[in-house]
């Protein structure tokens, strides 16, 4: 008999609301999640379904209003060096060099300087960043620096990797180009990964595991184990099969969201 994998990530019954009850947003409202150690877990939704609640939720940065949520059997209260954040803008010191935005945190941890060039110089190799140690955030391309910012999470080797449209801004051949780099560290690495995107085709080409969530409430519209493997082609029949089927829950959720827009409500 297979022993059961325990979830590394487990939200029961989870419930955010903003601002005063009764009138409050209900940003999420009775989430039922759980990540096992190594999925690649996408969070696809129309803009304003939650999508960054929930992730924010599980980082610890804003906790939610009701509910149980753990990583690794532990409530979460706070952010924690078991999970990494990358942002859609990139969240870099711009004052410092790509070498010294990546050692940052290993600093700050007081890892010893040795061990500190060791990794900078692995994750510099491993991201394509070597010939451009010495320069300042401002001098590369947004897709060098969303890498940097991914080396900059990698440093502090975080099993948990929680990712807010990390590629949105970038064109799309810098984004296909990353979105094919994360999926070869995530299966080099084994980190389990949460990604927020609102692109069906983005979600369908990375994730292990789509979870689609509904407009306001958000609420768990379909989980969804992608099993192509990979690399994936996303000109296949299979995988433009399951666009079709999760655009179609998507849509759904998308129309709702623009009859608020169009009945005037504010969507902030
Ligand atoms: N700090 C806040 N105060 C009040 N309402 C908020 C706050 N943060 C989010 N909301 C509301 O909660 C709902 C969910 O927002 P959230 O940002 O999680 O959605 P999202 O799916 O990530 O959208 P997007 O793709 O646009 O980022 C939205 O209706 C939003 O307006």
């Amino acid at each position: 008999m297979e022993a059961e994998v325990k979830p590394l990530v487990r939200a029961a019954g989870v419930n955010k609301i903003f601002g005063a009850e009764p009138g409050g947003v209900v940003a999420l409202k009775d989430i039922d999640l759980e990540i096992r150690p190594g999925e690649f877990v996408c969070l696809l939704g129309p803009s304003g379904c939650g999508k960054s609640t929930l992730l924010n939720a599980i980082a610890g940065f804003s906790l939610p209003t009701s509910g149980t949520l753990e990583v690794s059997d532990k409530p979460v209260t706070a952010p924690g060096p078991d999970r990494g954040m990358v942002f859609q803008e990139y969240a870099l010191f711009p004052w410092m060099t790509v070498e010294a935005n990546v050692a940052f945190g290993l600093e700050i941890r007081g890892t010893g300087k040795d061990q500190i060039a060791r990794i900078v110089n692995e994750l510099l190799d491993m991201l394509g960043l070597k010939e451009f140690r010495h320069r300042f955030p401002k001098d590369l391309s947004g897709g060098m620096r969303q890498r940097v910012a991914i080396a900059r999470v990698l440093a502090l080797d975080p099993p948990i990797m929680l990712m807010d449209e990390p590629f949105g801004a970038l064109d799309a051949l810098t984004r296909r180009s990353l979105q094919d780099e994360l999926l070869r560290i995530w299966r080099s690495v084994g980190k389990t990964i949460v990604f927020v995107t609102h692109s069906i085709e983005e979600a369908v080409y990375l994730g292990s595991r789509v979870v689609i969530l509904t407009y306001r409430p958000g609420t768990i519209k379909k989980d969804v184990a992608i099993d192509l493997p990979y690399p994936r082609d996303s000109n296949s029949v299979e995988f433009n099969a399951i666009k079709k089927e999760l655009a179609s829950l998507v849509h759904a959720e998308h129309d709702r969201f623009t009859l608020d827009e169009r009945k005037g409500l504010t969507l902030d």
